[in-house]
C-alpha cells in the first residue's frame, strides 16, 4: 500500500476533519463525507455508516458488505490511501479492535457497479500474513479427498480444511460442519446473494460453495487453508483476490476413475454416470485452461502424495519452523491515536507505573494484504518504548 495522506481524526481528540456527534467519527474522501458510528442513544448493535454527498447535498445510506464490527464504547478513525478507513475500537477484545471500512477499493468499486448503489465494505484487521491457500481440483473419484486427508493427518498443525457448503445430502459417514455445511438451497442462495461466498458452482446437479468465513477461519487459526473444489470454483477463485496455489489431480485413465467411483460405493448408478460424463470436460479444462499451476497424476497413491508434498515444500520430515498466528492487540480503553507516514501510533494512557515505559504501540500499515470480502492481513504491531528513540520490540 502506498503513502497515505496525512489525514487523521479521533473522536476524543478533535483532529483533522473531525465532526464528532456522540460516538460518531467522519472522514472526507473526495466529495463524500463518511460518517461512522452512531449517537449515544443509537440502539443498533453494529457500527453504522452513512454518507453525505457534498455534490448533491444529500445523505445516502450505503449497502454495507462484510462482517460489521459490534457497537462500541467509541472508536478512532484514520483514512488510509483515500480508499479505506482504519477503525480502532475502544473497549473491544484483542482480536476485534482493528477494522477497515473500505470506501473506494477495487472490491467496493466492483460491487458499486454490480449493485448499482453506494457501497462500503467492512473487513477485520489481522496481524501478520497467512500462507497461500492450496486449491485442489479434479474429477469426482480421482482421490482429492484421500490426498487431502493424508496431508491433514501428517501435518495436523499446518493445514486446515475449508469446509464448503453444499445442497447435496450427506453420505453415511459425513458430519455436518466437518465434511460440509449441509445447507438448504434457499438459505445458500440468499447467502450467495449477500456476498458471503468466495465462489460457488452447480456441480453434478447440486450447489456447492466456499464461504469467505470458511477460508478466513482456517487462516485465523494460523493454518494453511486447503480447498477441495471443482474446476468452475477454481476458475472463480483464480479471478478473486485470494492468492492461492492451484493443483489439478488427473486419473491415470477414465476406466480407473470409473472403478474408483464404483468401489467407493457412495453414489447411485445414475450419479456415477453423471459424474463420469462431467469428468471428461473437467479433465479437458483442468489440463488446458491455464487455471492450474500444477497437474499431478494419481496413479499410485503414495507416489502422488509424495509429489504433492514436494509441490508444497514438504518433502522430507515435517517442517519445524511452522509459526502459530500472532495474537491480537491488547489495547486499554483509553488511548489516543496519531499517524506518522505508514505508522499508526497508539498512546495507551495507563496509570500503572510498571507499564508506563511501554505505553506506545505502533501499527505498521505499509504492507496490508487482502481486505473485503475477507480479512485485511499484513498488519504489523510493535511496542515502542516511550523513553527510547525508536521501534524496539515487535509484539509476539
Ligand atoms: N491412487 C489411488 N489408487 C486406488 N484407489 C484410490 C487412489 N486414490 C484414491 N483412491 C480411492 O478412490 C476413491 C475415491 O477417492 P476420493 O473419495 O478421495 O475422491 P475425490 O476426488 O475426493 O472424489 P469427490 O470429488 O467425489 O469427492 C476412494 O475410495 C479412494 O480410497
Ligand atoms: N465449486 C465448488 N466445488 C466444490 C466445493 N466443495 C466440493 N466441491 C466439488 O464438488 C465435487 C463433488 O463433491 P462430492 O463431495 O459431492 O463428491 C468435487 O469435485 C468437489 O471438488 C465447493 O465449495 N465449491
Amino acid at each position: 500500500m502506498g503513502e497515505a495522506p496525512a489525514f487523521c481524526f479521533d473522536n476524543l481528540q478533535n483532529g483533522f476533519g473531525l465532526k464528532p456527534k456522540g460516538l460518531e467519527t467522519s472522514a472526507d474522501v473526495g466529495d463524500k463525507t463518511f460518517v461512522i458510528g452512531g449517537a449515544d442513544n443509537d440502539s443498533t448493535s453494529y457500527i453504522g455508516v452513512k454518507i453525505y454527498d457534498k455534490s448533491t447535498g444529500k445523505w445516502v445510506i450505503p449497502t454495507v458488505l462484510g462482517t460489521k464490527p459490534k457497537a462500541s464504547k467509541g472508536h478512532s478513525a484514520i483514512l488510509l490511501n483515500e480508499d479505506r478507513i482504519m477503525i480502532i475500537i475502544r473497549g473491544s477484545t484483542p482480536d476485534d479492535c482493528i477494522w477497515f471500512l473500505e470506501v473506494d477499493t477495487k472490491y467496493v468499486k466492483e460491487q458499486r457497479k454490480i449493485l448499482g448503489t453506494e457501497v462500503v465494505a467492512w473487513s477485520r484487521g489481522v496481524r501478520g500474513d497467512a500462507e497461500k491457500p492450496v486449491v485442489i481440483s479434479g474429477p469426482s473419484g480421482v482421490g482429492k479427498g484421500t490426498l487431502i486427508n493424508m496431508l491433514m493427518k501428517e501435518f495436523p498443525s499446518m493445514f486446515g480444511f475449508s469446509v464448503s457448503h453444499t445442497t447435496r445430502a450427506p453420505r453415511g459417514n459425513e458430519k455436518n460442519g466437518v465434511h460440509y455445511h449441509f445447507a438448504d438451497r434457499s438459505v445458500m442462495e440468499k447467502d450467495i446473494k449477500d456476498g458471503k461466498f468466495l465462489e460457488f458452482a452447480s456441480v453434478h446437479g447440486n450447489l456447492y460453495g466456499t464461504s469467505i468465513e470458511a477460508v478466513e477461519a482456517v487462516a485465523d487459526s494460523g493454518k494453511r487453508c486447503i480447498l477441495d473444489i471443482d474446476v468452475q470454483g477454481a476458475r472463480s477463485v483464480r479471478a478473486s483476490s485470494l492468492d492461492a496455489i492451484f493443483i489439478f489431480i488427473c486419473p491415470p485413465t477414465m476406466r480407473e476413475l470409473e472403478e474408483r467411483l464404483r468401489a467407493r460405493g457412495t453414489e447411485t448408478e445414475e450419479q456415477i454416470l453423471k459424474r463420469l460424463r462431467n469428468a471428461e470436460a473437467e479433465i479437458e479444462q483442468g489440463k488446458s485452461s491455464g487455471i492450474f499451476d500444477h497437474i499431478l497424476y494419481n496413479d499410485n497413491l503414495e507416489e502422488c502424495y509424495e509429489n504433492l508434498k514436494e509441490l508444497l515444500g514438504l518433502n522430507g520430515s515435517a517442517p519445524t519452523n511452522h509459526k502459530p498466528s500472532p495474537k491480537g492487540i491488547d489495547l486499554p480503553l483509553n488511548h489516543s491515536v496519531s499517524k506518522i507516514d505508514n505508522k499508526i501510533l497508539i498512546n495507551c494512557e495507563t496509570l500503572e507505573l510498571e507499564k508506563a515505559s511501554k505505553n506506545l504501540i505502533a501499527l505498521d500499515v505499509s504492507s496490508l494484504k487482502g481486505g473485503a470480502p475477507g480479512r485485511t492481513r499484513g498488519l504489523n504491531v510493535y511496542a515502542l518504548d516511550s523513553f527510547s528513540d525508536g521501534l524496539n520490540e515487535k509484539l509476539s
